[in-house]
């Protein structure tokens, strides 16, 4: 029956009956006992719904289709009843009276899909990096996403990685007219190739100098879409909640819209990398450099070469300098937590672009940020570090699940300096082994936290005579490292070349190989090692759009 507000009617499910209702917003349907009298009700946002299909359909885990008259299959999604962010591919099969009923049911539902879901993707460009994390990547898609996009009609065009870059690569020089979001089926590392061919391209395209930390850059208008299939995948496990190849492509399908603020890392006046994740130096740095060496462990690397490092006891000398955000608006260590629909970022969205109105989309208007902000003042700590490490959002992940600072928000324009000093072995564990709970790593005395805007980051100078004492006690020492000495120049990220650097700074670096006490480490950017140590940071707000919407705090439970 049509109606002012919908379409209803009655419905058969496995021979009982329905009444199935569809509203503006809402599709549900009842369970009448033998008096008509309600029983159990599911509801389902419109917004929710992925595809709608004629006759009796299965896509997963294999196809099966039966083309009967009457049925009608309607896929959506389905929470966990498990509690989470894990979502799963609901599917629930309708008998109706008459064919005629039939049809008009699934032309109602498709009506309502194109009114209420203007997000949702068409076309999408598809990057496979057959080798990231247990190197399922492949399979993953095929069996687990293919089916979802090939349900919910979107076009994909799929390209499987044969080197490094390619992606990056991709997105800077190629047609991309007519995609609507770019999507990457591997880890950490193959989503910062999206990330830097995106913003790349995007300010080629606006005529914007990506070397000046001082420039407003324009936030990317394609989406990025994360298949989690790497080792560490982060900024999926943050901005999901889950890593779960499903509940990621349903996300894609629904078109939902995550904006991120990223990191732009800089050194003499070039850009060197983005970073959305970890910007790590001491214990971090380190972890990464080894675990290149046991890249075949996969995912397993980094806990060994964790051990490893911790066993290595090293602290680092530093200068680093910090512009503090606005404390009036949010701290690291407020307990709060990012979630769906975060206030502290919304805030942030009316303050940093007023002229926006739909916060949840970047790509639907091109909007400018505005500096009205001033700059503040910068704050400088120097000494002895354990590690230094900046996060744009709290970079929760398997390994810890509440991330390395747990109240950083994905979207507010702002960063989270950690400072963990020079401390004793036990309590260096002590910081690490907290990220495994929800014990605050922050409440510890040799550990400091700020919401910062910019960091600057220097090697205290070491004076000729401490250099060639040093050299002199390497003479007696056996201490060199060799596994640091490969690190490509980045003098431009997207003219990439691999000579080294002759300057003071790798003087002191290869000095600091061999001494304890002006030992340098080296940074870790989102799973990468630069090869600058002394760089600027600037956090961009929104700069990208990610296919997700934050963490839903607890399971909104389909049934009423
Ligand atoms: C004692 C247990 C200690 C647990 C310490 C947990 C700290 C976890 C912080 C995780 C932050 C993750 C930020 C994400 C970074 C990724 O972008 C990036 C790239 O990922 P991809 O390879 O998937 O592309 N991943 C990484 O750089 C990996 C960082 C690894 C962090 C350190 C892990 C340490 C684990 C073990 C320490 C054991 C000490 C034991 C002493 C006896
Ligand atoms: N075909 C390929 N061969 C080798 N390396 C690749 C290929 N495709 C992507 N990469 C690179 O592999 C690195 C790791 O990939 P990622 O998918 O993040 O897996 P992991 O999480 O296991 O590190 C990325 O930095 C990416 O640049
Ligand atoms: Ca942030």
């Amino acid at each position: 029956m049509e109606s002012d507000v919908g379409f209803e009617s009655s419905v058969w499910v496995c021979r009982k009956r329905y009444r199935a209702v569809l509203t503006g917003w809402h599709f549900k349907w009842t369970e009448l006992d033998k008096n008509n009298r309600d029983k159990k009700t599911v509801l389902v946002p419109v917004s929710e719904v992925i595809g709608v299909e004629q006759g009796r359909l299965q896509i997963l885990p294999r196809k099966s289709v039966e083309d009967t008259e009457k049925d009608f299959t309607v896929f959506y999604v389905n929470r966990s009843t498990s509690g989470g962010s894990l979502w799963q591919l609901g599917r629930i099969q309708f008998t109706c009276l008459s064919r005629t009923l039939r049809d008009q049911w699934t032309e109602h539902l498709r009506t309502a899909l194109k009114t209420h879901g203007p997000l949702r993707p068409h076309k999408l460009l598809v990057f496979i990096n057959p080798f990231g994390g247990k190197k399922k990547g492949r399979q993953i898609y095929h069996s687990v996403v293919a089916p979802v996009f090939e349900l919910a009609g979107i076009s994909s065009h799929v390209i499987v990685t044969e080197r490094a870059h390619q992606a990056r690569d991709y997105l800077l020089k190629k047609n991309l007219t007519g995609f609507d979001g770019v999507v990457c089926v591997g880890g950490d590392g193959m989503f910062s190739e999206l990330l830097h061919g995106l913003i790349g391209r995007t300010q080629q395209e606006a005529g914007l100098c990506e070397n000046d930390p001082a420039v407003t850059l324009q936030p990317c208008p394609l989406h990025i879409g994360i298949i989690p299939a790497g080792s560490t995948d982060c900024v999926c496990y943050a901005t999901v909640g889950v890593i779960d190849p499903l509940t990621s492509a349903l996300h894609i399908v629904i078109g939902d819209s995550q904006p991120l603020d990223v990191c732009s890392v800089h050194h003499a006046s070039a850009i060197v990398r983005y970073s959305v994740s970890l910007l790590g130096y001491g214990f971090y740095g380190d972890v990464l450099a080894e675990s290149e060496k046991h890249r075949w462990m996969g995912p397993l690397r980094y806990d060994i070469s964790g051990s490893l490092v911790y066993l290595r006891n090293r602290s680092y000398a530093a200068k680093v300098e910090y512009l503090p955000a606005d404390p009036l608006l949010s701290s690291p260590r407020d307990k709060t937590r990012c979630l769906s629909g975060c206030r502290v970022c919304s805030r942030s969205t009316e303050r940093l672009f007023p002229n926006h109105s739909d916060s949840s989309s970047l790509s639907s208007s091109r909007f400018s940020q505005t500096s009205t902000d001033s700059e503040g003042e910068w704050v400088t700590v120097e000494g002895r570090f354990r590690c230094v490490a900046l996060t744009c959002m709290s970079s929760s992940c398997a390994r810890s699940p509440l991330g390395l600072s747990p109240s950083a928000h994905l979207a507010d324009g702002t960063g989270d300096l950690i400072l963990v000093w020079d401390t004793h072995p036990l309590g260096f564990l002590k910081f690490l082994y907290r990220h495994t709970s929800t014990e605050d790593q922050f409440d510890l005395p040799f550990v400091e936290v700020h919401r910062v805007k910019a960091v600057r980051f220097s090697l205290p100078k070491v004076s000729e005579e401490q250099k060639q004492e040093e050299f002199s006690e390497l003479r007696g020492a056996d201490e060199v490292e060799s596994g640091y000495l490969d690190n490509g120049s980045q003098q431009s990220l997207l003219q990439r070349d691999t000579r080294h650097q002759e300057t003071d700074e790798q003087k002191t670096f290869l000095c600091g190989l061999c001494c304890n006490k002006t030992a340098a480490s080296v940074w870790n950017c989102d799973g990468e090692i630069l090869s600058f140590k002394e760089i600027l940071c600037k956090v961009h707000a929104q700069l990208v759009c990610l296919y997700a919407r934050g963490i839903e705090e607890a399971a909104i439970r389909n049934c009423i």
